[in-house]
């Protein structure tokens, strides 16, 4: 089935967006291992997908896989080219727009300045929720892992689970190594997307994600959210933070009630537009 494409980023952080409502289309895991490939394939970290949402008060429901093939419940960089996308292809007028995902509703807002601010919803903190296996819930948690040794991290879900490190400089900090070794270790039992965080001052830290399903990239909306409220909930951080990853920078408001929602600004770029069978 021959689709339009578009291929888009959020800080370098990129995306195969296609759209389901217009055109028709089924996704399948293996083909979109086979897309992902920055050689055989378009290349992407996920591809996100356009459907008609399942309820009246949304405009669209808003699916997301990584690049092995796997769907996951939520992408912050993507949910800005997603809107990006849903306006610039006039499949809506609006510019504030609606999305359920399989973590729930977001809305996503189309700025006069060329951003996107995303209501990110609240941190899921609750280590079962998470899911991350811990008898009570806590702002940090330490463990032993066989290769590692004594391990520390902040466990935070956005819908999608992230764990957290401390480091002193990012780019020293052993993300190929530790990256794949955390997240798959068995203290998360869906895995997850690992962040280390160098803290700047109270309201800046500088950020690199090894994320579960694609590896490192260039930047991760929920991780940078994730690291926000790890940092504020360890006292490093208040409300109000910038987030500079390898691809640009995130700003992220939260102001530390477990129940307020995150708010995430940033920008959402395309790069092309193509066509493919799906
Ligand atoms: N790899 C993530 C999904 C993409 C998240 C990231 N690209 C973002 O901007 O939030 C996961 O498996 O939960």
């Amino acid at each position: 089935m021959w689709v339009k494409f578009s291929k888009m980023h959020g800080l370098g952080n990129d995306f195969m967006v296609i759209d389901l409502v217009t055109q028709n289309g089924h996704v399948r895991p293996q083909r979109v291992r086979e897309l992902s490939d920055r050689n055989f394939g378009v290349g992407f970290d996920q591809l996100l997908i356009v459907e008609k949402p399942s309820r009246p008060d949304v405009d669209f429901k808003y699916r997301i896989f990584n690049a092995d093939g796997s769907e996951v419940e939520n992408c912050g960089n993507g949910a800005r080219c997603f809107a990006r996308f849903v306006y610039d292809q006039r499949l809506t007028g609006k510019r504030c727009i609606k999305v359920e995902t399989a973590n729930g509703l977001m809305s996503l807002n189309l700025t006069d300045d060329d951003q996107v601010v995303v209501d990110m919803g609240a941190p899921i903190l609750e280590p079962q929720l998470i899911p991350f296996k811990a008898s009570q819930q806590a702002a940090e948690y330490s463990f032993a892992s066989d290769t590692i040794g004594e391990v520390t991290l902040g466990a935070v879900s956005m819908g999608n689970p992230h764990g957290v490190l401390r480091v002193d400089d990012v780019d020293t900090a052993p993300v190929e190594q530790w990256g794949p070794l955390l997240e798959s270790h068995s203290r998360f039992p869906a895995k997850a997307n690992i962040g280390f965080m160098q803290i700047v001052d109270p309201h800046r830290i500088r950020l690199r994600v090894f994320e579960r399903g694609s590896g490192e990239t260039l930047a991760c909306g929920t991780g940078a959210c994730a690291a926000v409220v790890s940092g504020q909930l360890r006292g490093w951080l208040q409300p109000g933070v910038t987030v500079s990853l390898p691809g640009g920078e995130l700003f992220i408001d939260w102001d530390g009630n477990p129940d307020s929602h995150i708010q995430m600004t940033g920008p959402a770029v395309t790069v092309f537009e193509g066509r493919i069978n799906l």
